[in-house]
């Protein structure tokens, strides 16, 4: 489904990524795990088109989506939450995810100027039920009507996960969903992760420090240091690798909970 080929990126004379190949089969967990500064974040901003490649290119269900913009990305399907969940504060639960599925039904701008066709407020219709459909999944209820800025921080990492469910996405991107979250917590958003990942049968790929989750929720394990990918596998194979180990032990800036 997600293919990353021979992908590299300098920032002037420093190689954040070095030929990279990452490959993401449908219906797969993949977790990218690595330390500090080693280029997770890079690899991310690339596939989601927040940044071009000094080499290489990103292939999604076999197109070429290199260079496209991010929101072309998200048409295609390719979703993505960040680390510090970017909602709109001022308005409620409800309101933030029914933002979100408008991604998709974007009017122009000549279209704005005219009444709204029938078909146009049928599918406003059919997202105002994506929304109910998306707070019943991610157990948001009792949030629906809290302005996003009075939300519990971990409250707040779930409606960012909601909103990027509100594009519809066959593949969902999440930057370090339990930075921040205590392990009680971040247990709690494994499960959600997995209930959601069979509810509307997606694709997941996350960027995480929580190795914890990292082992439970993820088929596959990729990791990235100082730019390269240096082992990929099923959890318990990659983990104890000695050279991953190594990496953590004496890499510096490791901080993996759990
Ligand atoms: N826009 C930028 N300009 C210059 N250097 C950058 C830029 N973005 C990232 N870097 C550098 O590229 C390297 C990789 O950074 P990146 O954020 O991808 O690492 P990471 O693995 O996501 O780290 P962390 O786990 O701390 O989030 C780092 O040395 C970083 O300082």
């Amino acid at each position: 489904m997600l293919e990353v080929e021979h992908v590299s990126k300098n920032f002037g004379g420093l190689a954040a990524l070095s030929d990279i190949n990452i490959s993401v089969a449908k219906g797969e967990t993949v977790g990218i795990i690595g330390p500090n500064g080693a280029g997770k974040t890079t690899a991310f901003n690339i596939i989601t088109g927040t940044l071009s490649p000094s080499k290489g290119r990103v292939l999604l269900n076999g197109r070429d989506i290199t260079g496209l913009r991010p929101s072309d990305v998200v048409k295609l399907g390719l979703a993505r939450t960040f680390q510090n969940a970017t909602l709109y504060p001022d308005v409620n639960v409800a309101e933030n995810i029914f933002r979100g599925t408008l991604w998709k039904l974007q009017r122009n701008t000549l279209l704005n100027m005219l009444p709204p066709t029938r078909q146009y407020l049928d599918k406003l219709a059919e997202k105002m039920q994506l929304v109910d459909e998306i707070i019943a999944t991610l157990e948001l209820e009792e949030y629906r009507n809290v302005i996003a800025r009075e939300l519990p921080y971990g409250i707040q990492k779930k409606v960012g996960v909601a909103i990027g469910l509100a594009t519809s996405p066959e593949i969902l991107l999440m930057d370090e969903p339990a930075a921040g979250l205590n392990s009680k917590e971040s247990r709690e958003f494994g499960r959600l992760i997995s209930k959601i990942k069979q509810h509307y049968g997606l694709t997941v790929v996350l960027v995480e420090h929580h190795i914890a989750l990292v082992r439970e929720i993820s088929s596959k394990i990729i990791v990235i240091s100082q730019g390269s990918v240096i082992a990929e596998g099923v959890p318990n194979e990659v983990l104890n690798d000695r050279r991953v180990v190594e990496s953590y032990l004496g890499g510096g800036g490791w901080h993996a909970e759990g």
